[in-house]
């Protein structure tokens, strides 16, 4: 067997052509939807990941704010940019790019964005908001990874309901609240989660109809701990030695050989990452339609 490919990136197109026109309808009654972002620092990959959020806000007609700061800013002074933006009102959602240099304090910077304009979806008010609201519809923002995994099985025509989900890693941006997500009624899933204190780990992988990788562990899901047929969702993301060139290149956290064995795998790259970007496009869309209602 070999595995179908969940094309992150065609999927993410199909949304951004979407998104174009509800864009458009926005601008025809005056609402141009702005997505701000904050970069602290010259992380490379952070740099590379802001620029293509930009990249894709000009593909949609969303309009950009950008914030790029020294890697030395105080709390304080990240802070002010923040209310800067939060007082905005051509913002209309922003985005705090993570991970931030560890002598600033990313919880209490993320509590402070206005829980309205979070285009992340990683405020705990947000985040409470989605706990909580087990049955009805929700209007506020949603994180964006755990919501683009969902969308990209939905958009395959993937049965999620009453599947049994492994989640590998407890991170904020994704572990943290895939779970609240995938056990509301429309989707029904049963949601382990596992992380590094797990004991047989691979014995919680070999019995899911759906595995989310997301621990940032290269190869850590092999074909042995994979169930045939399962669908293996790529989300980790790290940076190993190519044994050949002696290069530092990106690694997911599924092991190739496991398209012999799954159903449905997402690649990485071109998997989850352009859906993470085309969901936070999407969350700043539904923020300004909100706006208007
Ligand atoms: N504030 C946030 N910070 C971070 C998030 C986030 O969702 N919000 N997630 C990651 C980084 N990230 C978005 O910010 C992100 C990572 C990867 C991709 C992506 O499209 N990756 C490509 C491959 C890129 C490569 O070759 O290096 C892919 O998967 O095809 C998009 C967004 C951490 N920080």
């Amino acid at each position: 067997m070999t595995a179908q490919i969940l094309d992150g990136k065609a999927t993410a197109a199909e949304i951004k052509a979407e998104l174009k026109e509800r864009v458009s309808a926005l601008r025809e009654k005056g609402i141009v939807p702005g997505l701000g972002t904050i970069l602290v620092g010259d992380d490379p990959g952070s740099q590379w990941y802001v620029a293509g959020k930009h990249r894709d806000c000009a593909e949609v007609g969303i309009a950009s704010i950008r914030r790029d700061l020294p890697a030395d800013i105080s709390q304080a002074e990240l802070e002010a940019v923040v209310e800067e933006l939060n007082a905005d009102p051509d913002c209309t959602g922003f985005i705090v790019q993570l991970p931030l240099p560890g002598h600033l304090d990313t919880d209490a910077i993320l509590e402070l964005v206005d829980p309205a304009k979070d285009a992340d979806g990683l405020h705990p008010t947000n985040l409470g908001r989605l706990v909580l609201n087990v049955n009805r519809p929700i209007t506020s923002p949603l994180p964006c990874t755990p919501r683009g995994v969902i969308e990209l099985m939905l958009r395959h025509g993937i049965d999620i309901r009453g599947k049994d989900v492994v989640v590998v890693g407890r991170g904020v941006t994704v572990g943290r609240s895939i779970g609240a997500l995938l056990t509301r009624r429309e989707y029904n899933a049963t949601v382990t989660l596992t992380h590094t204190g797990t004991h047989d780990l691979d014995e919680h992988l070999r019995r899911a109809d759906i595995i989310v990788a997301a621990a940032g562990v290269a190869g850590l899901v092999t074909a042995d701990n994979v169930k045939p047929g399962a669908v293996v969702l790529d989300v980790g993301v790290s940076r190993v030695e190519d044994p050949v060139t002696g290069k530092s290149v990106v690694a997911g956290d599924v092991a190739p050989e496991v398209a012999e064995v799954a159903a449905w795998v997402s690649p990485n790259p071109g998997g989850v990452g352009p859906m993470t970007r085309a969901l936070l496009l999407q969350n700043v869309v539904e923020s300004a339609e909100r706006e208007l209602a």
